[in-house]
C-alpha cells in the first residue's frame, strides 16, 4: 500500500482525501499546523488504512523531507493552503505566498532529499479568474488563466515554480485546479475566509435562522467526495498526458435548488432571495464573486483517467444529510 504524506491534511479537501485514501487501506501522513479534528480520528480509526499526524510547518522544508523519509513516503499532496479574502490579502499578503507558493518549493526541496515521491499539486480554480466571467468553460488549454485576488495569483505563482523546480529534481508532478468544493468536513479552519455558499445555508438553516439570498447563483459545485476521488484518479494515474488538470464536476445547479434541498431535510425552513426594497431586506450569504464563475471543463481529466462525478445534486444531499446525522450535526 502506497505511503502518502498529504500537507494541509486537517482542512476541507485534505480531510476527505485523507478519508478516501484510508478507506482503501492506503497509509496516509497528515502533515498540518493544526490537528485533525477528534471526530474525522475517529472515522479515520475505523478504515482499513493506517493515519499518522505530524504537526509542522508546511514553510519547513527540512522537517517535511525527514517525515517523507521516515515514513518511507511514495506520494505527496500539497494542500496546506491560506485561502485569503480581501481582508487578509492587506493584512498578511507576505504570509499568502510564504505558505501558497514557499510551502510548496519546501515540499518539492523536501521530496528531493528523500525517495523523489510522486507530488500532486493541489492548485485551484481561481487561476482563471477574469477569464470566468468571459469564458463559455474554463479550459486548461483554451483559456487564460488571468488571476485576480492574491489567492489565485499565488496559485498560479505555484503551479508555474513547482513546474520548474520539479524539472529540475526530476520528480514526477501533477498538478489538479480544484474546483469550489461543499460537503462533509468543511469548518471555518482560520485560513478560509469564505466558507462555501452552501454550508453558510446550512449554517443559517441548523441555527433556526431566515436565508436570505443575495441572488441566484448558477456554479459547479463539486461534492468534496468527488474531489477527494478526482484527486486520487490523478495521483494514481500512470502517466499522465499533460501536467495541469481541472477537478471539477461537469455540471452545474443553483443555490434556490441547493435551499430547496434544505427545505426537504428542515420543514419549515425559511429561504428567498433578499428583496432589498421590502424593508431594506439584506442577503445573509456571501458568493464569492458578484458574477457566476463559468464552469470547469472535465474533458481532459475524464478522458485521461476516467474519472465520472458520482455526487450529481440529489446524491450529494443525500450523502451530506446521512454524514450529518450521524455526526450528530442535525
Ligand atoms: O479549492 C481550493 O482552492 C483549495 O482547496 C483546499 O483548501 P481547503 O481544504 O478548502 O482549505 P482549509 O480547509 O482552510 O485547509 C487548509 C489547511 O492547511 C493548513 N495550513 C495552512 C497554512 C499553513 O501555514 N499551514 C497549514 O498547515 C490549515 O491548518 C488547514 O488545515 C486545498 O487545500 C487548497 O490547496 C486548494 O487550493
Amino acid at each position: 500500500m502506497p505511503n502518502v504524506l498529504i500537507t494541509g491534511a486537517s482542512g476541507f479537501v485534505g480531510l476527505a482525501l485523507t478519508e478516501h485514501l484510508l478507506a482503501r487501506g492506503d497509509h496516509v501522513i497528515g502533515y498540518d499546523l493544526a490537528p485533525p479534528p477528534t471526530a474525522a480520528l475517529c472515522a479515520f480509526a475505523a478504515l482499513p488504512g493506517r493515519f499518522a499526524a505530524i504537526g509542522g510547518d508546511v514553510r519547513d522544508s527540512e522537517m517535511l523531507g525527514r517525515a517523507m523519509r521516515m515514513h518511507h513516503v511514495d506520494r505527496v499532496v500539497l494542500l496546506a493552503a491560506i485561502t485569503a479574502d480581501a481582508g487578509r490579502e492587506c493584512a498578511m499578503p507576505q504570509a499568502i505566498f510564504e505558505v501558497n507558493v514557499g510551502g510548496v518549493l519546501a515540499a518539492l526541496n523536501a521530496a528531493a532529499t528523500a525517495r523523489k515521491p510522486r507530488v500532486l499539486l493541489g492548485s485551484s480554480g481561481s487561476v482563471y479568474g477574469a477569464s470566468g466571467r468571459t469564458a463559455a468553460l474554463l479550459d486548461e488549454v483554451d483559456t487564460p488563466p488571468q488571476p485576480e485576488g492574491l489567492y489565485g495569483i499565488s496559485k498560479q505563482t505555484a503551479e508555474s515554480a513547482a513546474l520548474r523546480l520539479a524539472s529540475l529534481h526530476g520528480i514526477d508532478l501533477r498538478i489538479g485546479r480544484l474546483g469550489t468544493c461543499f460537503g462533509p468536513w468543511e469548518s471555518e479552519t482560520g485560513v478560509r475566509d469564505t466558507l462555501s455558499a452552501p454550508y453558510q445555508v446550512l449554517q443559517h438553516a441548523h441555527s433556526a435562522r431566515a436565508v436570505r439570498l443575495p441572488r441566484d447563483s448558477r456554479r459547479d459545485w463539486l461534492y468534496v467526495r468527488d474531489a477527494a476521488a478526482a484527486l486520487t484518479a490523478l495521483l494514481d494515474h500512470a502517466s499522465p498526458t499533460s501536467p495541469v488538470y481541472n477537478l471539477a464536476a461537469g455540471f452545474q445547479w443553483s443555490m434556490t435548488q441547493w435551499c430547496q434541498q434544505v427545505a426537504e431535510w428542515q420543514p419549515g425552513f425559511d429561504w428567498r432571495i433578499a428583496q432589498p426594497d421590502r424593508d431594506d431586506e439584506q442577503a445573509n450569504v456571501s458568493y464569492y464573486a458578484p458574477y457566476d464563475r463559468a464552469p470547469m471543463s472535465i474533458e481532459r481529466l475524464r478522458a485521461d483517467t476516467g474519472f465520472a462525478p458520482r455526487f450529481d445534486l440529489p446524491a450529494a444531499s443525500a450523502d451530506f444529510h446521512a454524514w450529518l446525522q450521524a455526526a450528530h450535526h442535525v
